[in-house]
Formats: structure tokens, C-alpha cells, sequence
């Protein structure tokens, strides 16, 4: 039986997530509405990608009894607004990260998908890459020895992005970019709560964060440090290291293809996407976590394995404690 998925927002992730679906078996996936704040841009994109329905409103929309899954790929203050709305419809969610802008915003929408026994997980689409899933088998071999520090970096020039820069739309690397570093930290840790966290960072000039290092301090006497930027291009490599070696998540780590265990390199090539277009790097990796939903929802499950609700509210947590070390608020944080 085909998933039947609803897309929220027209904006350049929400293309090339449809995109990616209709690459798949109409039998497994099909996008069967798509909403905008603008009906004339709903139709639009509805047209592009062969959609039946489109509706002027995403409140229509979360009506919509053919819908069963919504993909939010709205920005981020819209995120909670729009998985809330379609959570209170009965649908099943996959949120674009960051699921919210702080952590209450999170657990609020964690809360609403439990009390509602609806499934909700966040996109952080890298876990669902093969070469993370391989990174993720040498950690569990022990090919690493025991493990003692992590390290991952995010940069990239991203000032002519307007939601980048945007304060009141959340902006600025920590959630954008530094989202993707810690989510790497804490998966490689189990998903263990840091003993200390601490911070370093500078401002771009609309008041969003512009660089940040974070030093992360784990049990065990473990550790794990990133760095993201908006203004400054980085390695986008993450390197894992043990008593008996070293594991490298090649750039773009984000959404890698590339795995170097001990010096050996291991290649893991996206789908083919012949005339395929898309917005955003290695755009075709989002087709892992799209059957990963479709898997979840076929076992009934409430959230993913891989990405759990509790994992993304641990990593809400951690951003609000590294924004609050160097002075980052948003509207959000007031409430
Ligand atoms: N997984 C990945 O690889 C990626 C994930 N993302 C995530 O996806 C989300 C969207 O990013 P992206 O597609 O670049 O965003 P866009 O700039 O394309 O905006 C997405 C949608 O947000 C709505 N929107 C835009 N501006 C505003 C505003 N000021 N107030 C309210 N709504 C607004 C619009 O919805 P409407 O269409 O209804 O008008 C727009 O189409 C982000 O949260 C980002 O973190 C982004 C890129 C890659
Ligand atoms: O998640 C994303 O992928 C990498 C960057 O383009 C970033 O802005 C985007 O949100």
C-alpha cells in the first residue's frame, strides 16, 4: 500500500524532497497534496511535480483525509506551528530539522505526537545515509578501540541566504549547520547527556551566530568538539578516533558518500538520479529517510530507531545551552 504524503510549504527543500518521492515505486510513495501560503504557488509547484491537489492554506491541507504523512519543509519558527496543526489532523509528521527553534518548542510537539499516539520524527536525513549506517557498524565492532574524542566542522558562506541571516526566522549556523555536527557527537556517544558543555562564538551583524566552537564533555572521559560557521568555509568532515584508530565521514558529512576506517576508503554512491534537479547537496540522500518513514509507519511505530524524539529533544537541549553561553536568543526563548 503507497504512503500517501502531504507537503507543506513550497520552498526549495519541499521540492527536492518531492522530487526524491517520485522517484520512488508509486506503489510505496505518492505525493497526493501540497500547500502553500499562496494557492497560486501551491498550483505552481503542483504542476512542476505532477501533484493532485493543491490548497491555498496548510490548514486545508491537514483537512485532507487522503494526506496521511505531512512533510513540514517550512523554516524554522514555522516548523512547531505546522507540525502542531497537522498532528491536532491526525497525520503523521516528518519535520525538517531543526524540529523547533529551542527545546521547549520541541517537547511541546513531542508531547502532542505521544499524547496523540501519532508518529513524529525529525529529518535529520545523514543518520539514513549508508555510509553513516557503515560508520555506525565499525563503532559497534570495535574496530575503533575505545573511543576518545569526535570531531566534526560545518561551514559554509551562506550570507546571501536570506533565512540564514534572519534573526526573526531563526537564522544563523548553530541550527542550521551545528545541528548536523551535534547530531554526529551525540549519536557516537549513544545519545548519552554531556557532563559540560562549553562555548565560543562570535555574532554576524543581524544577531544570529555566526561562528561557534563547541567543546562537549561525555562520560567516560570522552569528548567531542565542533565548529559551525555561516561566514567561513570549513572541512564538513567528521573524524571519530580510538585507542586503535581512526574513522573519517568525508565532506560533505552532512550528507555523505564517502567513509575512511583506518585508512581504507569505502564509497557508498547516491541512487542514480538521471535529470533529476536539485536545490540542495547530494538532494537524492533524502530518499533514505523517506523509506525509513514508510518502514516506521509499516511497524506501527510512534518514532524512529534512528532518530528518536528523545534524541531530538537531547539535542534542543544542548544547542539552547551552547546558544545561551554565547548570548543567542530568539523570540522563541521568551516564552
Ligand atoms: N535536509 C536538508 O538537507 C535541508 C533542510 N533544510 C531545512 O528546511 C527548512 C526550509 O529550508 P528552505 O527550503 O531553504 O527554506 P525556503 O527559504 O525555501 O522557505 C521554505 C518555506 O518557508 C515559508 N516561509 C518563507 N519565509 C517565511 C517567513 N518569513 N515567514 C513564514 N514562512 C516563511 C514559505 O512557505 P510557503 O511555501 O507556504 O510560502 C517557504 O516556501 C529549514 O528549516 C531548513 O533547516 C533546508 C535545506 C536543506
Ligand atoms: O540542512 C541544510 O543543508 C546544508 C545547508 O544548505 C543548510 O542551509 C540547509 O538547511
Amino acid at each position: 500500500m503507497a504512503l500517501r504524503w502531504g507537503i507543506v510549504s513550497v520552498g526549495l527543500i519541499s521540492s527536492d524532497f518531492t522530487t526524491v518521492l517520485r522517484t520512488l515505486p508509486r506503489s510505496e510513495h505518492q505525493v497526493v497534496a501540497v500547500a502553500a501560503r499562496d494557492l497560486s504557488r501551491a498550483e505552481e509547484f503542483a504542476r512542476k511535480h505532477d501533484i493532485p491537489k493543491a490548497y491555498g492554506s496548510y490548514e486545508e491541507l491537514a483537512k485532507d483525509l487522503n494526506v496521511e504523512v505531512a512533510y513540514i519543509g517550512t523554516q524554522h519558527p514555522q516548523h512547531k506551528p505546522t507540525v502542531l496543526l497537522c498532528l491536532a489532523a491526525g497525520k503523521a509528521v516528518l519535520c525538517e530539522k531543526p524540529m523547533g527553534v529551542n527545546a521547549a518548542e520541541v517537547r511541546e510537539m513531542v508531547a502532542e505526537a505521544r499524547s496523540r499516539g501519532l508518529f513524529l520524527m525529525e529529518a535529520i536525513w545523514t543518520r539514513f545515509f549508508p555510509a553513516v549506517e557503515a560508520l555506525r557498524s565499525v563503532l559497534a565492532q570495535g574496530t575503533l578501540g575505545d573511543l576518545r574524542v569526535i570531531r566534526a566542522e560545518f561551514g559554509k558562506n551562506l550570507t546571501n541566504v536570506p533565512r540564514s541571516i534572519d534573526w526573526a526566522q531563526a537564522g544563523g549556523g548553530l541550527l542550521d549547520l551545528g545541528i548536523y555536527c551535534l547530531q554526529f557527537i551525540s549519536m557516537v556517544f549513544g545519545g548519552q547527556k554531556p557532563e559540560k558543555i562549553s562555548a565560543v562564538g562570535r555574532h554576524y551583524e543581524t544577531g544570529v551566530d555566526d561562528t561557534v566552537s563547541v567543546l562537549l564533555q561525555y562520560p567516560g572521559g570522552v569528548h567531542g568538539s565542533f565548529t559551525c560557521s555561516i561566514t567561513a568555509p570549513l572541512s564538513n568532515m567528521v573524524s571519530v578516533s580510538g585507542t586503535k584508530g581512526l574513522a573519517q565521514i568525508l565532506s560533505p558529512c552532512w550528507c555523505p558518500t564517502e567513509l575512511v576506517v583506518k585508512g581504507e576508503h569505502k564509497e557508498f554512491p547516491l541512487p542514480p538520479a538521471p535529470d533529476k534537479e536539485f536545490n540542495f547537496t547530494n538532494g537524492m540522500g533524502m530518499i533514505y529517510e523517506a523509506k525509513h518513514v514508510r518502514e516506521c509507519l509499516q511497524k506501527g511505530l510512534k518514532e524512529s530507531p534512528v532518530i528518536p524524539l528523545a534524541e531530538s529533544e537531547l539535542l534542543a537541549d544542548i544547542l539552547d545551552e551552547v546558544r545561551k553561553a554565547i548570548g543567542i536568543t530568539f523570540p522563541q526563548d521568551k516564552h
